[in-house]
C-alpha cells in the first residue's frame, strides 16, 4: 500500500518519511506510463524537498556525497508525475516521464539485467517493461520486424487490415456475448483475445502502446 506524498492541502509530509541512520530513503523510479522500473537511487530530506519544488528528480549521491540532479549533465531529465511512500514510510515510489526516453544511470531506458537467463550478465538493449500488455506488445512488434515460423501474429499481419479487423469484429462480438452470459471467466478470456488483436492492429499501423497510455493518463482526473 502506498500514499501520494503531496497532501491535498498542499502540505508535504516530508517529516513523515522515515530516513535511515544516514538520513536517506530509497527511491524506486518508474516510468509513469508503463511502470518500467528505471532505477533505484537515494534521497535525503533536502533532495526530496528539491524534487517536490522543482518537479525534477534530485537524489543524494552516496559515492560523491552531494546532490545529484538527474539529467543535469546529459539533458535526460526525469519529470516527476507522482511520488508515493509505502505504508511504513521508509521507501519512495517515484513515477516519472523520461525526457529523451533515456533515464537510468548508464543511459539505457532501464538498467535492470536478468540473472535468470542464459544471457545473464549481458546487457539487453531494451529490457521488457513491467506490465503484461507492454511486454506482449513488444513480442507482437518483434514479430512484425522479425517474422517467425508458424507465428499466428505474422499470419494476421500478412493478411493486413482485412484479416486483422475481421478478427477484432469477431472478438468484440464474443466479448459482448460473454458479458451477456455474465460469465467472468469467459469475459476475461474474450477481453484477453481482443487486447491481443488490437495490439496486432496497432503494430500493423505502427501506433505505440505508450501513446495509448499517454492518452489515458492525460484524461486522468
Ligand atoms: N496473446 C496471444 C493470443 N491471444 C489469442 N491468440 C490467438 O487468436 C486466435 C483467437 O481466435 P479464435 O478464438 O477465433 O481462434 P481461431 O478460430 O483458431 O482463429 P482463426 O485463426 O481461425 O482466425 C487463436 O488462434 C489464438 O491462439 C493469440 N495468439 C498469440 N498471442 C500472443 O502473441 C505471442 C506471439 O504469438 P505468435 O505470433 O503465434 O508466435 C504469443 O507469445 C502470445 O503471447
Amino acid at each position: 500500500m502506498s500514499d501520494s506524498i503531496a497532501a491535498p492541502n498542499g502540505a508535504v509530509p516530508l517529516d513523515r518519511i522515515r530516513y535511515d541512520d544516514r538520513g536517506l530513503v530509497p527511491a524506486i523510479v518508474q516510468d509513469y506510463l508503463d511502470g518500467t522500473v528505471l532505477m533505484l537511487a537515494w534521497m535525503n530530506r533536502e533532495s526530496l524537498a528539491k524534487t517536490l519544488e522543482t518537479g525534477d528528480t534530485w537524489f543524494w549521491s552516496r559515492s560523491r556525497q552531494e546532490f545529484w540532479h538527474k539529467g543535469a549533465t546529459s539533458g535526460h531529465f526525469q519529470r516527476v508525475k507522482t511520488i508515493r511512500y509505502d505504508c511504513d514510510c521508509d521507501a519512495l515510489l517515484v513515477g516519472v516521464e523520461q525526457i529523451g526516453d533515456i533515464a537510468c544511470h548508464l543511459g539505457e531506458r532501464s538498467c535492470f539485467h536478468r540473472i535468470d537467463s542464459p544471457q545473464a550478465g549481458e546487457s539487453p538493449p531494451l529490457p521488457p517493461p513491467a506490465d503484461t500488455l507492454s511486454e506482449l506488445y513488444a513480442v507482437v512488434r518483434d514479430r512484425r520486424e522479425r517474422p517467425a515460423e508458424g507465428s499466428y501474429t505474422n499470419k494476421l499481419l500478412a493478411g493486413g487490415d482485412n484479416k486483422i479487423l475481421k478478427k477484432i469484429g469477431e472478438e468484440a462480438a464474443e466479448v459482448v456475448m460473454a458479458c451477456k452470459d455474465d460469465d467472468p471467466d469467459a469475459i476475461a478470456s474474450e477481453v484477453a483475445d481482443i487486447f491481443y488483436h488490437v495490439l496486432v492492429a496497432m503494430a500493423y499501423h505502427r501506433v505505440e502502446l505508450r501513446e495509448v497510455y499517454r492518452k489515458l493518463q492525460a484524461r486522468r482526473r
